[in-house]
């Protein structure tokens, strides 16, 4: 049988595996565990989203670079209070050849000891700021926990910017431009919604000043997701790495540059598949859709002349250049040897958002008949109307799947300021927002404190018990009722007041 064999409600993990697989999206790489090859279906979402990003940030002043992928010993000894935490992820290479690296070089888990000697070099005066790069690159951490295509993987491919500034206001600013960016990305490409705010101190980038994130949730297993991070690095990296420039203000006087980095993965595709997809495979939002349609030619049988077939197909080819003309990404699927049925279950295993039915019977009326990938609607239209009606109806299919899953997410994101009501909110799959203290012990307790019962999970049955909830952002956007210097921190054993409502829930 074709298609997808597991059920998305039932085994979830297995189902997702299934799927990225058969819409030709990844290969695992079973050479090495841990890796995955990156296919074409893969790699046109991923430019959309490059061109996208790129667009916006080049008008912003944000230029490109590519710096080298090996760090050595003695740059990372720079940063080595926040590494040794991320120590066991890296990879070395030791040797080249027969022969033994003098000093072994790490592939890069991220850029900052490759880059911020340069930007030490490069910056010496006010004039030289503010500085502004970015590289799409693949990244490598030697991930211990199981890997998972796009969601967790070895080596992923993310872009990394790296600004500099004279002003913690200019860098604060930037920092909130590139995250609704990455919101953007979300919400207008991927029609996945993501709740803004701030990392508490326990979750934020140890070695940054602060981390703005894009939260998503995952309807499926209730879980939130990190999406994309905009840290503010305050002056601590140009103190490592002694980046500075002549304060202005007074001569001789040397001010640290304020910095930011930020970036966003291949997760993102991750996190598109597991909220759009369903049992017969991939959804794909329009937008970022290789073939947003595909024409199908139905109704042509062993009593079809070979004349009346080439007529036919004659007029499908036609309709393939009005719609393509259109500016409609479209395909015809004229393979010998499959059925019309065999060819629905192919294209709507790959996602593809709007499928075209074109027969003898249609042709005779002049119509070519649709069916929704989202929503399975069917219905005609008119020849004339296509180039019209077809852009209208990917719109609509982009803002009905945004529109369905923000219903989701915000039906599965609740406000509670009564503890006991915590764990079984959790187990009915939302994500929490809760007065918090922000005090990281507090929330190494919540963890513990929220631990569900065993769950018979396990692949073979043995019990796991479900992960306690982390802390996933403190919303922008506050709901009301926190009274400060009344409102009491949600967890019972904490006693102190509540900072703000912080968003907390079982996550990957
Ligand atoms: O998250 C981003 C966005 C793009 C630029 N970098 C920041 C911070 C990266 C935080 N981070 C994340 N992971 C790491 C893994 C390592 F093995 C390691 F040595 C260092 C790190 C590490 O610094
Ligand atoms: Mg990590």
């Amino acid at each position: 049988i074709i298609g997808i064999t597991a059920k998305k409600g039932k085994n979830f993990s297995a189902w997702y595996q299934e799927v990225v697989q058969k819409a030709e999206m990844v290969e695992y790489y079973t050479e090495i565990s841990g890796f995955f090859v990156m296919r074409p279906n893969t790699m046109y979402i991923w430019n959309t989203i490059r061109k996208w990003f790129n667009e916006r940030i080049e008008a912003a002043g944000v230029e490109e670079c590519n710096f080298p992928m090996f760090l050595s010993s003695t740059s990372l000894q720079k940063e080595k209070d926040h590494v040794e935490g991320f120590a066991p992820e890296l990879a070395w290479v030791t040797k080249a050849g027969e022969k033994d690296l003098e000093v072994p070089v790490a592939v890069r888990p991220t850029s900052e000891a490759v880059m911020y000697p340069y930007y030490s070099k490069w910056i010496r005066s006010h004039r030289d700021l503010p500085l502004k790069l970015n590289q799409w690159v693949s990244v490598v951490r030697w991930e211990a926990k199981q890997t998972v295509p796009f969601l967790r993987a070895r080596e992923f491919m993310w872009q990394e910017g790296h600004t500099a500034f004279v002003s913690e206001e200019q860098a604060g600013k930037e920092v909130l431009e590139i995250l609704e960016l990455y919101a953007g990305i979300y919400e207008q490409l991927l029609a996945v919604p993501v709740v803004r705010g701030k990392k508490t101190e326990a979750e934020k980038f140890a070695g940054g000043y602060y981390t703005t994130t894009v939260e998503g949730y995952i309807p499926s297993n209730g879980r939130g997701i990190q999406g994309a991070t905009s840290h503010c690095l305050g002056q601590n990296f140009s103190k490592m790495f002694d980046i500075t420039v002549e304060d202005p203000a007074n001569k001789g006087q040397k001010i640290h540059v304020w910095q930011n980095s930020w970036g966003l993965s291949t997760r993102v595709i991750g996190v598109m598949v597991m909220i759009h997809g369903d049992d017969k495979g991939l959804v794909l939002p329009p937008r970022i859709a290789k073939t947003q349609a595909i024409l199908i030619p139905v109704g042509l049988t062993a009593k079809t002349t070979p004349e009346d077939k080439e007529k036919h197909l004659d007029r499908m080819y036609e309709l393939l250049a009005i719609l393509k003309k259109a500016g409609v990404r479209t395909e015809i699927d004229t393979r010998e040897g499959y059925t019309p049925a065999w060819k629905f279950n192919d294209w709507e295993m790959k996602g593809v958002p709007v499928r075209l039915e074109f027969g003898p019977k249609d042709a005779a009326k002049d119509v070519v008949s649709f069916a929704r990938r989202d929503t399975g609607e069917k219905g005609t239209i008119p020849i004339g109307e296509l180039t019209t009606k077809v852009p209208e109806l990917l719109e609509t299919i982009q803002q009905d799947m945004y529109n369905k899953a923000e219903k989701t997410f915000r039906e599965h994101r609740v406000k509670i300021t009564n503890w006991d009501e915590v764990v079984p909110a959790l187990d009915a799959k939302n994500v929490v927002i809760i007065p918090s203290c922000l005090v990281p012990a507090c929330e190494d307790r919540i963890k513990e404190l929220t631990r569900g019962e065993d769950l018979p999970e396990g692949p073979d049955g043995q019990k796991v018990p479900s992960m306690g909830m982390k802390s996933l952002c403190i919303p922008f956007e506050q709901p009301e009722g926190l009274v400060k210097g009344e409102t009491k921190c949600l967890n019972p054993e904490c006693g102190r007041l509540a900072e703000s409502f912080c968003m907390f829930g079982r996550s990957y």
